[in-house]
């Protein structure tokens, strides 16, 4: 396998709201799209994009406020009140070839690939065995390898 764009930083937050305000205000981000809910993944959602090369979209950062306790980013937050750097996301042109590749290494994949807030489809690699780092590969949006 080869190593794919760095799609997105997931960082987890008790509160949204003030974490845009951060973005916005202390940080200088001019592009935050509009929050919406992922019930499947139990999050509030939205994106910084930061600004890319040549035209090209830059790296996001992905702040997602957990919709409930028991979700996987609510126990996260109740360990990490303060909230911070979460996950970070890799772009791969084939799923499926990807997660062969990374259960062929014995890395711990979380679940069947599934739709995630790009609407392409995703899955997870437990940090366990990803050097303490959750690792979420992404299938590149068509159109965009
Ligand atoms: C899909 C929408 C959006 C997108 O980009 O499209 C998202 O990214 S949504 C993101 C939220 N969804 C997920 O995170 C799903 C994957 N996560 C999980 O399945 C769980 O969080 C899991 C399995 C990683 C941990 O769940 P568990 O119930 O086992 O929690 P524990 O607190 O018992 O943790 C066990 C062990 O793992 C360490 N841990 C947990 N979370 C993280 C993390 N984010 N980064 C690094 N390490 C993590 C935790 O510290 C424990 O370590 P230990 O040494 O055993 O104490
Ligand atoms: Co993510």
């Amino acid at each position: 396998m080869k190593l794919g764009r760095l799609n997105h930083i997931g960082v987890a937050t008790p509160d949204l709201a003030a974490s845009i305000a951060f973005y916005r205000d202390i940080m200088g981000a001019s592009d935050i799209t509009e929050a919406f809910d992922l019930p499947e993944q139990g999050v509030k959602v939205c994106f910084v994009n930061t600004p890319g090369e040549n035209g090209t979209a830059g790296t996001q950062i992905e702040l997602l406020q957990p919709l409930s306790p028991d979700t996987a980013v609510g126990k996260w937050i109740e360990k990490n009140p303060l909230g911070g750097q979460h996950h970070i996301c890799y772009e791969v042109p084939d799923i499926h070839a990807a997660k062969a590749w990374f259960e062929s290494k014995g890395k711990k994949v979380l679940g069947e690939p599934r739709i995630g807030a790009h609407g392409t489809l995703i899955f997870f690699v437990h940090p366990r065995d990803m050097g303490g780092v959750l690792t979420e590969i992404m299938e590149t949006p068509k159109g965009e390898h």
